[in-house]
């Protein structure tokens, strides 16, 4: 089976933000994404609420819910006491923890497993005990997944920025793709499912899919966010040209 898609509605609630506007809405895109297809939506939540706000969380909630109840919802986030309260209020189906800094401007790195396992290990049983599939957020180390694993957790993301950053030049991105395909091998070995994402496209898709079938999600957000305005932007000129009269 191919990897499932979530679409992360975060670069959404971003352009929202710009007004005090309930448009471009989170939910109503979210919809459109479950009804074309995708098997899931995906919101990371930054305490400055810069984008997905925390408001959002139960509206997408009941969206899947009410309408899609096939669909899962993955939360990601640093594993600060509200992110853990917000979570175990709403009940995604995946919680991916993420090492991010609250001044992050996006997320770059994976966790350091065996540095920070005694953050980890009682987070994650915490949210073992709640019933969430934990995911943790894993730079390309085939080294460290025997400590991804001894965290507790499910499944590692494997952090593709760096393979997305380098995708025009196909001897590094031969390279990176080579690190997540072992990284993959190794994280199965230890019994850990693995997902992906970050700055992923569909020019750089196929790619890692063919190199790592097991994938079982991938999250993709920014890119999907910047084609969906492109290839919608000639049909909603036509419909802007037709309101002014022509
Ligand atoms: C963990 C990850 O790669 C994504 O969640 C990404 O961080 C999206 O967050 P932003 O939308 O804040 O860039
Ligand atoms: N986990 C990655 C994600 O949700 C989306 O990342 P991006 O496509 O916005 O870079």
């Amino acid at each position: 089976m191919p990897a499932k898609l979530s679409v992360n509605v975060n670069a959404i609630a971003m352009l929202r933000n710009r007004r005090d506007l309930p448009w471009p809405s989170v939910t109503g895109l979210g919809r459109i994404a479950l009804a074309a297809g995708a098997h899931g939506l995906t919101v990371h939540p930054r305490p400055d609420q810069r984008h997905i706000r925390f408001s959002d969380v139960p509206e997408i909630r009941a969206l899947i819910d009410d309408e899609f109840p096939k669909a899962e919802f993955n939360i990601e986030g640093y594993p600060s006491e509200d992110f853990l309260q917000l979570v175990e209020k709403h009940q995604p189906e995946q919680v991916t923890l993420v090492p991010d800094d609250p001044s992050q401007a996006t997320s770059d790195h994976g966790w350091d497993f065996a540095g920070q396992a005694s953050l980890l290990k009682p987070v994650v049983a915490r949210l073992k005990k709640g019933g969430f599939r934990v995911s943790l957020f894993s730079d390309a180390d085939p080294a460290a997944m025997s400590a991804a694993r001894d965290t507790g957790a499910d499944r590692i993301e494997l952090f593709t920025g760096p393979y997305g950053a380098c995708f025009d030049d196909s001897a590094k991105a031969a390279k990176e793709l080579e690190k997540l395909a072992k990284t993959a091998e190794a994280a199965l070995a230890a019994g850990l499912a693995v997902n992906a994402g970050h700055d992923l496209v569909v020019d750089n898709l196929p790619l890692l899919m063919k190199r790592i079938p097991k994938l079982a999600e991938v999250s993709i957000g920014h890119g999907l966010t910047a084609d969906a305005l492109e290839h919608g932007m000639a049909g909603t000129i036509r419909r802007y040209i037709k309101a002014c009269g022509w």
